[in-house]
């Protein structure tokens, strides 16, 4: 065995020992890291409470109840419609994780986290969400085994089925659409933060849902012109918000199949916007294919998704997405050099990744279309 290899194993050996446990724990010099480690275990193992408590502080509106002010358990009991002792239950669990602040005996305020739930719906309709994602993750096993035929997020996100899905009715794009619309509104700013389009004219936000992406991109760019391509229930949805914001005069809405219909032509970049994440490398390289066909020689290509092995979020790329997209039936999340790698496989150099802000809302990416 290599020499790393064995010195790892090594390690574990003796990290795994019952009275190395013990040791650690007792002499002052390794408590720390031990203690560490054992709360960053049982974080994992507890994480599903942690994320019930969220879930019930949501039904019941705490946080929108706490921003009303510092409120009494027995205030706050009839506000939730719980008996004082679950009340009491449940904001002793939020505290302990942050999303309420104690202050004094049995009185209870919004805390940074509440405020930042607050802040942002999208959050909300997240955590609302998530009840279809328990369910499916209820087996993991079965599921990386491919064993589970009937998944609520596969019902939800009803492109991902085998049936064509331009034939999708308004009925049946509507829930995915307004939760995409909801959580958008937190990466816009994100992506037009980290790569400006003062120097373009058109923009083709292709599978760009309701248009929430491409009305940020027009509010903050007054010369731009912006185009969205969808299925044609989603790109009525996204006409009808256009109109609403007063953007008709330059947004158009296009409803068609990426994989059948040919893209609209004019713009000089195009972004996929938590896209290319929802499908298989097959279907991926296929709207990179359709891409290339809509830009001319020199446009740009921007590529927005949560991706594989980020630094510092590297769970939510490879744990949450990893497994969210397994339960969805289609899809993963890609390294940036997977998708580079894409990109250059079809008709695109010059890639590069730009920073964002929040690393763990996306993470951005943009390529030249070369001739
Ligand atoms: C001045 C004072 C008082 C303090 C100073 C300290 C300070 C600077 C505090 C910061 C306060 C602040 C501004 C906090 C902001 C917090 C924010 C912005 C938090 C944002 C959190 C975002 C979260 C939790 C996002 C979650 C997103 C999820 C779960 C997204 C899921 C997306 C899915 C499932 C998408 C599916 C699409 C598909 C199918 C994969 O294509
Ligand atoms: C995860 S959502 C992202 C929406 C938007 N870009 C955003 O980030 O909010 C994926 C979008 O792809 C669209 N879509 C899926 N398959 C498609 C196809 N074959 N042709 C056109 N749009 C498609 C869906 O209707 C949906 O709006």
């Amino acid at each position: 065995m290599w020499l790393p290899d064995r010195l790892l194993t090594l390690r574990n050996r003796v990290l795994s020992s019952p009275g190395f446990q013990r040791w650690a724990v007792a002499f002052p010099l390794t408590r720390w890291i031990a203690r560490r480690r054992s709360r960053q275990l049982f974080d994992i193992v507890a994480g599903f409470v942690y994320s019930q408590v969220l879930f019930a502080c949501v039904q019941l509106r705490l946080f929108d109840i706490l921003a009303d002010g510092v409120q009494s358990t027995d205030h706050l009991a009839g506000r939730l419609n719980l008996p004082p002792e679950g009340a009491r239950r449940l904001l002793r669990a939020a505290v302990s994780l942050r999303l309420a602040e104690a202050r004094g005996r049995d009185r209870f305020a919004l805390s940074e986290l509440g405020a930042a739930i607050i802040g942002n719906p999208g959050i909300v309709a997240m955590i609302e969400h998530h009840a279809m994602a328990y369910a499916d993750l209820r087996d993991p096993v079965a599921l990386l085994r491919g064993e589970v035929e009937q998944r609520e997020l596969m019902k939800f996100w009803t492109y991902t089925g085998s049936e064509p899905p331009a034939a999708a009715a308004g009925s049946a794009v509507e829930g995915y659409t307004e939760l995409m619309a909801d959580s958008q509104r937190l990466i816009a700013s994100e992506v037009l933060d980290a790569y400006s389009l003062k120097e373009h004219r058109c923009l083709l936000d292709v599978a760009g849902g309701d248009g929430t992406f491409l009305v940020a991109a027009a509010k903050r760019w007054p010369h731009l012109r912006v185009i969205l391509f969808d299925l044609p229930a989603v790109a009525e949805r996204a006409r009808a918000r256009f109109e609403r914001e007063g953007l008709a005069d330059r947004a158009t809405a296009i409803g068609g199949d990426v994989l059948r219909d040919p893209l609209p032509q004019g713009a000089d970049i195009l972004s996929l916007v938590r896209v290319l994440h929802d499908h298989d490398d097959r279907t991926a390289q296929s709207f990179l294919a359709a891409s290339c066909s809509a830009l001319p020689e020199g446009g740009r290509l921007l590529v927005a998704e949560p991706m594989s092995g980020t630094r510092g979020v590297e769970p939510v790329g490879d744990a949450y997405f990893g497994f969210y997209l397994l339960a969805m039936g289609k899809g993963r999340p890609r390294t940036p050099a997977e998708i580079e790698q894409m990109l250059r496989d079809t008709c695109f150099d010059r890639v590069r990744q730009l920073p964002t802000r929040q690393p763990l809302l996306t993470q951005v990416m943009v390529a030249r279309r070369v001739g």
